[in-house]
């Protein structure tokens, strides 16, 4: 799929009704986000991609089995500058995104932190996930709101080495996919120049190399970069 197509897509798409159990804190549908006061990151990413696992990591320090999360699960963290308030919006469900922004002030600065299966390695997975990305990206800034933090997690690669080393070269093309997308976004919102500030994440990257929420390898360097993120 191109780009563009990516960019129309999430126009035309409207969020998914899902029927889940809940993993953690749980609200009803239709009731609105509470107003957090710390920073606010949201943890996105299509269903199973392991967003519950990496909150539930932060919490408990350790591996436990899921279920899928109902509309949204939010918890503070203390990081070394800051608090933050990490918000999971389960299956990147668009209307449950847009119901946070109600308590953001415009221009107040926002984090995503975005999880991607990578253990699958199927192409039309990868292409939806970046679909639900620039969506995310284009609707935060329809809204104002700077995104000063994005992370893009490369999670469940514990499934990846055990095998041949055609999954380094998978990763890799995933990897591609992704900086391709991210470039061509910012290079055609800078283009725009009507608000260049709010154009680009100040900071992004990728977590790769072995990032498994199984393992807990690479979560305290998505911790990290969070931190960096919000410096
Ligand atoms: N092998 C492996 N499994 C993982 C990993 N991360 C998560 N899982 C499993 O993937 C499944 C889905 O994980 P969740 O964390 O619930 O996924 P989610 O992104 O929160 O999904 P929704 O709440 O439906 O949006 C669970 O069975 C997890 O145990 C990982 O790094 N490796
Ligand atoms: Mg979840």
């Amino acid at each position: 799929m191109k780009f563009y197509e990516l960019f129309t897509c999430f126009l035309c798409r409207g969020s998914r009704e899902k029927d889940c159990v809940s993993a953690g804190i749980s609200i009803p549908t239709e009731a609105l986000p509470t107003p957090p006061t710390a920073s606010r990151c949201f943890i996105l990413g299509l269903s199973g991609a392991g967003k519950s696992t990496f909150l539930c990591r932060i919490r408990t320090g350790k591996f436990q089995e899921t279920q899928p999360t109902e509309d949204y699960d939010a918890q503070e963290i203390p990081l070394s500058n800051q608090i933050m308030n990490l918000t999971e919006i389960a299956s990147s469900d668009r209307r449950n995104f847009r119901l946070q922004f109600i308590h953001l002030a415009p221009l107040s600065p926002i984090g995503l932190l975005f999880f991607i299966d990578a253990s699958g390695r199927d192409p039309e997975t990868i292409e939806k996930s970046l679909e639900e990305l620039v969506y995310a990206l284009t609707y935060a800034r329809s809204r104002e709101c700077q995104v000063r933090y994005l992370g893009i997690v490369l999670n469940k690669q514990d499934l990846l080495l055990g095998g041949d080393d055609r999954w380094r070269e998978g990763l890799e093309v995933i990897k591609g996919m992704v900086c391709d997308t991210i470039k061509v976004l910012l290079s055609q919102q800078q283009e725009k120049q009507d608000a260049p500030e709010l154009v680009a994440p100040l900071r992004w990257e990728v977590f790769d190399h072995g990032v498994s929420m199984k393992t807990g390898t690479g979560v305290e360097r998505i911790l990290r970069g969070l931190e960096l993120g919000y410096r």
